[in-house]
């Protein structure tokens, strides 16, 4: 494993502007199991972050509390300046993409997108949007006559569509093939570029970070920096 450095220490627990994602001293647990213990994370507006961990390691969990739908045990955290408990304001401004695509199964591909657009209030355009991702053809099939790959793609395009400030994405390459893997670099990194913080978790380290260079590191519950590769601080 790289050599960590900069690891965040819980002790500098003041929450500073200009960050899209702020963590201090947060600890989760879920049922018997303590999940987070004690982290301390600043990531900033536009950064790319990419989150690795063995299975198991609380990747997800870590997502889920920012997206405001897990709320810590104890410690505080802000989403663009935003509470973490204040799920409404959060999810304005929070897309997560699952492992699983999050969608609805029985709806068809345009009426997944055309309902993520009125939940975000968004004038998208679902049409282009299946048409990036090369999904046009099935624009009017339910979900789940879709395959695996489908479905990502399908997530994928939704994310990509919606382009929310901040973009979280669990395991984005998996279950994909060579052409599929391209797709999700290409339009991640479009989300990026136009100005999106994204959190990419994954267990394929050099195509996550092609994207989200930052990566961080997982494990027994706490976060740990990989490498050198975070922006000088901001004033
Ligand atoms: N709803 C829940 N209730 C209790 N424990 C849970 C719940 N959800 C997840 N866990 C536990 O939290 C731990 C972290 O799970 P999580 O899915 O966040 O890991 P992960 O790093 O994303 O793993 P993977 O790489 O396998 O996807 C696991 O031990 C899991 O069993």
């Amino acid at each position: 494993m790289a050599e960590v450095v900069n690891a965040p220490r819980a002790e500098d627990a003041v929450i500073q502007a200009g960050e899209a994602l702020q963590l201090r001293d947060v600890w989760l647990r879920l049922g018997r199991e303590v999940i987070l213990r004690g982290v301390t994370l600043d990531i900033g507006v536009g950064e790319g972050v990419t989150l690795l961990g063995e299975n198991g390691a609380g990747k997800t969990t870590l997502l889920r509390l920012l997206a405001s739908t897990l709320r810590p045990t104890r410690g505080e955290g802000r989403v663009m300046g935003f509470d973490l408990r204040d799920s409404r304001a959060v999810r304005d401004f929070v897309h997560v993409m699952p492992v699983d695509g999050g969608l609805y199964p029985d709806l068809t591909c345009t009426e997944n997108l055309a309902f993520a657009a009125r939940m975000h209030g968004h004038p998208a355009d679902p049409a282009a949007a299946l048409r990036r991702v090369n999904l046009e053809a099935a624009a009017g099939r339910r979900v789940r006559f879709l395959s695996a790959g489908m479905r990502k793609r399908l997530a994928l395009a939704r994310a990509w569509m919606l382009a929310r400030p901040v973009t979280l994405v669990d395991e984005p390459f998996a279950n994909l093939d060579d052409a599929g893997r391209a797709l999700v670099r290409d339009l991640l990194g479009e989300v990026r570029a136009g100005g999106a913080t994204l959190v990419i978790a994954a267990h394929e380290p050099e195509l996550a970070r092609a994207i989200a260079p930052r990566a961080l590191w997982l494990a027994g519950g706490k976060l740990s920096e990989l490498g050198a590769q975070r922006p000088a601080v901001r004033a």
